[in-house]
């Protein structure tokens, strides 16, 4: 095992019922991590997110990309999207998430939010494109932001700070009975990239 993850630090997890969703605080050195914004800022084809909010077309500020393994389909928001293949960049940070998870992942989400206006509303990841109680571990580079879970049910709330550099391991029925949310702030005046590595149904993923 590289040394990069010598000094990691203890995994505190999130959820005190119904899934996981374990912080392992910051797993890549900053200087390390500075290197790998600026790379996902230029190499990732970034591009304005589309959805169908309230039956009205909106466009975000944010921007999103999406890449896998194949070409898959996947639908969000009432909208398609197609994957593009990984790059080199991606398959890098994907064999560091892997190797901290023991999980293996066929695609990623990118998310880039310029400040603190742009976030993600509640929501959760269980599109039917997903293994069901599939894996999700999620990068951030760049800006610290809050990210927050709420119960579906109970409404009770857990929330963090995602670090430079940090991951979180979002597993189990987390899903099915938890929404998170990267709330928007007045306090982030620069841009963060979050990576969520994901599981899509496939024969080799069942
Ligand atoms: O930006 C984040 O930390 C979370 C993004 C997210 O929840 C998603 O892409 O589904
Ligand atoms: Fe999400």
């Amino acid at each position: 095992m590289n040394d990069l993850f010598a000094d990691q630090q203890p995994l505190l997890e999130l959820l005190p019922y119904d899934g996981s969703a374990v912080y392992y605080g910051q797993v890549l050195p900053s200087v390390e991590a500075d290197d790998y914004f600026h790379r996902l800022w230029q190499e990732i084809d970034w591009q304005h997110d589309e959805a169908i909010v309230y039956g009205k077309h909106i466009i975000t500020k944010r921007k999103v990309a999406w890449y896998a393994d194949q070409p898959f389909h996947y639908t969000y928001s009432k909208t398609t999207k197609t994957a593009q293949l990984w790059t080199p960049l991606l398959l890098e940070l994907r064999h560091v998430v892997e190797a901290l998870t023991q999980v293996r992942f066929n695609s990623c989400l990118l998310n880039l939010y310029h400040d603190g206006s742009e976030g993600m509303a509640w929501h959760s990841d269980a599109e039917k494109e997903l293994l069901q109680d599939g894996t999700i571990a999620s990068l951030s580079f760049g800006v610290e932001r809050k990210f927050s879970f709420k119960h579906k049910v109970s409404q009770e709330t857990r929330s963090i700070q995602l670090e430079h550099g940090s991951l979180l391991v979002m597993q189990g029925t987390t899903q099915s009975h938890w929404l998170h949310s990267l709330p928007t702030t007045k306090k982030a005046h620069n841009a963060r990239i979050n990576l969520t590595f994901r599981q899509i149904r496939t024969t080799s993923f069942e």
